[in-house]
Parts: C-alpha cells; sequence; structure tokens
C-alpha cells in the first residue's frame, strides 16, 4: 500500500513568519515547497536545506505572489516534483509606514500588488489545483491585527489586511462546497525583518532612537514578550490539520492579549459591562497606568506620568449595543474628558453611570 506524503506551498518562505510555518509543517510531516522572490534565493535555500535535516523532501521555486502566472506555475511545479499538493500558505506580504496623508499611488498599487492581489492569485492557483485533483485542500492567509483593529501609521497596510479577512471569509463560502477550507492568522508583534522596517520608520518618523518604537508596542502586549515566528506556525500546524477540519472564513488572532489589552484593563479595575447603572471606581495608580496605555495607543506620542498627575480625566465608557459582542468596548464609546490643572483630591475616584 503506498502512501502519499502530504504538501504544503508556503510563499515568502525565505525568513520569518514563512520560514517558521514551513518548518514546523516540515516537522508535522509535510514536503515543503518554498517560494520566494530571486534576491531572496540564497536564504530561501537555506530554509530548504533546514527542511531536509528533518528528514522530509523540499524545493525551492523563485516566484513573485503578485504575479499571477508565477503563483499558477509554482503550484503546477511543486505538484509535479513532489507528488502531491494539500495546503497552500499565502504568507508572502510587505508592509508601509507613513501616516494616511503622506501615501502616494505607487505606495498603495505596490502594496496592494502584493498584499492583496498576491492572496487572490494563491487562493485561485490552489482551488484551481485542488479542484483538478479532485481532492479536499486547506489556504491558509497571512493576515495581522492591524486587519482586526487598524493600526495608526500603518492605514494602507492595516486597509490590505482587512481585505484579507475579507477574502478569506468570501474563498470560504465559495469553496466549501468542494471541501476546500480557508482561514487566516492574524500576527501581533512578530520580532521578523518586517518589525525592523517599522521600528525603523516609525522611529524616524517620530525622532526616537532604534529599538524604542517596538519596545514600547511589546510594552503593550498582556502576555509580556514579543511574538517569535514559532508562536503563528503553531497555529498554522493546527489549521493545516484534520483537526481544524470543521473551520473555515476564521481570521484567528495571535497577539499575546495587545488587542484585549485595553479592555481588560477596564475588567482589572471592576468596570461592570453588563448591567446598567454600573460603578467605576479606581484607584489613582490604576487609573493612571490604563490612560498612559490609552494616550499611548491613541496618540503618536507618549504621555508622562507626571503630566496626567497634574491632571483629572475622567473615563467614560458605555457599553456596546452590538448583540455580537456586548462586552467589547468600541473605540467610539470610550470618552476621555481631561479636566485639566485639577489636582487630585483623593486617591479614589467613584463613579456611576446611569
Ligand atoms: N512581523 C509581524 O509582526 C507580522 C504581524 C502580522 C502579520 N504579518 C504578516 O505575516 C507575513 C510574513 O511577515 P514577516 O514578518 O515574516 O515578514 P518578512 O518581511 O520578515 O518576510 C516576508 C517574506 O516575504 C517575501 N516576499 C515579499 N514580497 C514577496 C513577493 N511579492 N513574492 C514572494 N515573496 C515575497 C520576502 O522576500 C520575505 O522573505 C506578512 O504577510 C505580514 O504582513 C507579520
Ligand atoms: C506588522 C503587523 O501586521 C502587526 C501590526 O505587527
Amino acid at each position: 500500500m503506498s502512501i502519499t506524503i502530504r504538501t504544503a506551498l508556503v510563499t515568502g518562505a525565505a525568513q520569518g513568519i514563512g520560514k517558521g510555518i514551513a518548518l514546523e509543517l516540515a516537522k508535522d510531516g509535510y514536503q515543503i515547497a518554498v517560494t520566494d522572490l530571486p534576491h531572496q534565493r540564497e536564504q530561501a535555500l537555506q530554509t530548504v536545506k533546514e527542511i531536509e535535516q528533518l528528514g522530509v523532501k523540499a524545493i525551492f521555486i523563485e516566484a513573485d505572489s503578485s504575479n499571477r502566472d508565477q503563483m499558477f506555475k509554482a503550484v503546477d511545479e511543486t505538484y509535479e516534483k513532489l507528488g502531491s499538493f494539500n495546503t497552500m500558505i499565502n504568507n508572502a506580504g510587505i508592509v508601509h509606514v507613513s501616516p494616511l496623508v503622506e501615501v502616494t499611488e505607487e505606495d498603495i498599487d505596490r502594496i496592494n500588488k502584493i498584499n492583496i492581489n498576491g492572496v487572490i492569485w494563491g487562493i485561485q492557483a490552489a482551488a484551481k489545483k485542488f479542484e483538478a485533483l479532485d481532492q479536499p485542500g486547506k489556504i491558509i492567509n497571512a493576515c495581522s491585527i492591524a486587519g482586526l483593529d487598524a493600526f495608526q501609521m500603518m492605514g494602507i497596510y492595516s486597509a490590505t489586511k482587512f481585505a484579507v479577512r475579507a477574502l478569506t471569509q468570501v474563498a470560504a463560502k465559495e469553496l466549501a462546497p468542494k471541501k476546500i477550507t480557508v482561514n487566516a492568522y492574524c500576527p501581533g508583534i512578530v520580532l521578523t525583518p518586517m518589525w525592523d522596517i517599522i521600528d525603523a520608520k516609525m522611529g524616524e518618523y517620530h525622532g526616537v532612537p532604534k529599538g524604542e518604537t517596538v519596545k514600547k508596542y511589546i510594552d503593550n502586549i498582556a502576555l509580556g514578550r514579543g511574538s517569535v515566528p514559532q508562536d503563528i506556525a503553531n497555529l498554522v500546524s493546527f489549521l493545516g490539520s484534520e483537526k481544524s477540519d470543521y473551520i473555515t472564513g476564521q481570521s484567528i488572532a495571535v497577539d499575546g492579549g495587545v488587542l484585549t489589552l485595553l479592555e481588560d484593563s477596564f475588567t482589572a479595575i471592576g468596570l461592570e459591562l453588563t448591567e446598567k447603572p454600573f460603578k467605576l471606581e479606581f484607584s489613582k495608580a490604576a487609573l493612571t497606568k490604563i490612560l498612559l496605555k490609552y494616550f499611548w495607543s491613541k496618540s503618536e506620542k507618549s504621555i508622562s506620568e507626571e503630566s496626567l498627575d497634574n491632571s483629572l480625566y475622567l473615563l467614560i465608557a458605555t457599553c456596546s449595543n452590538s448583540t455580537a459582542s456586548p462586552y467589547k468596548i468600541e473605540d467610539s464609546s470610550l470618552y476621555v474628558l481631561a479636566l485639566e490643572n485639577i489636582k487630585w483630591k483623593s486617591s479614589r475616584i467613584s463613579l456611576r453611570l446611569e
């Protein structure tokens, strides 16, 4: 009896998250086709070598994800050379860092071609091959937490990741009858060369030294550390396995708690979001901590503890009307009123909202 070994194609796997995913899937027993751009050849061949050392077959195919023909050819070559094709990881992506008002037409065209078109070509090429082989398949796309909640200074990048989430949902619906599942991973702050670029560009813009921007973002992670590719690869390993067979159309955050931190801060100070009227009570220290985080996440410049000290800030949170997510504090439902130059009169503030 011959057993066919499963094969995955991972785009942009010369480095970073793609490389981490390729290695993890290889550990799961997959043969791997690594794709990347020509200038990444040496690094891609290093990924191939590390996969082979795990005892499975791997090949490198030079392919630009933004080029439809190259993506279709890469899938064909994967099947021809490795003898099976089961899983498509549309990982390749680029970032763009600048305020929205400074974005040019070229910036938009460049990022859309890779982050949006590239994912579409990958979905199409994989779906066509699964259909031709008359078999089920799995397609897994790179989204981001910026595709769940847009990041300042990363407006067009966030837009492409919102698009990936939409594409994942649509492809999941359209391809479900063919037993093809489509999901996405939404990494948080992963310490790859992409974050070196973000840190450098944001640092340049705000005039802060190298390493400071990424440190601030990491300080905002509930689990207290930046992410590594292995964190993402662990989810992709699950999404690639039969254990995820009943999951489709989902974009799943792997972020160590970045998105939930603000909400959790409120929970931590005892804000009851379930019923009205509710009571808001916090110590000065707790409120200061939350405000520092809040202002840091909302503004480009950080605010000092001393400047908060001379002001009394009143936070009013209202319940979201969304029945789907009754506990989530939406941005629009959080108001911060600053009453400047009022000294703290007591160490605790209690507020009742009707
Ligand atoms: N690093 C993070 O914090 C983070 C967070 C959320 C989402 N993501 C997403 O995860 C994916 C991987 O990110 P990363 O951090 O590993 O990035 P990275 O820049 O470290 O690596 C990306 C790889 O993709 C390749 N690539 C770029 N354009 C390509 C193209 N047109 N065709 C083929 N390959 C191409 C690059 O050469 C590189 O090898 C991206 O889609 C990114 O948007 C990253
Ligand atoms: C780069 C990226 O998608 C997040 C914001 O870290």
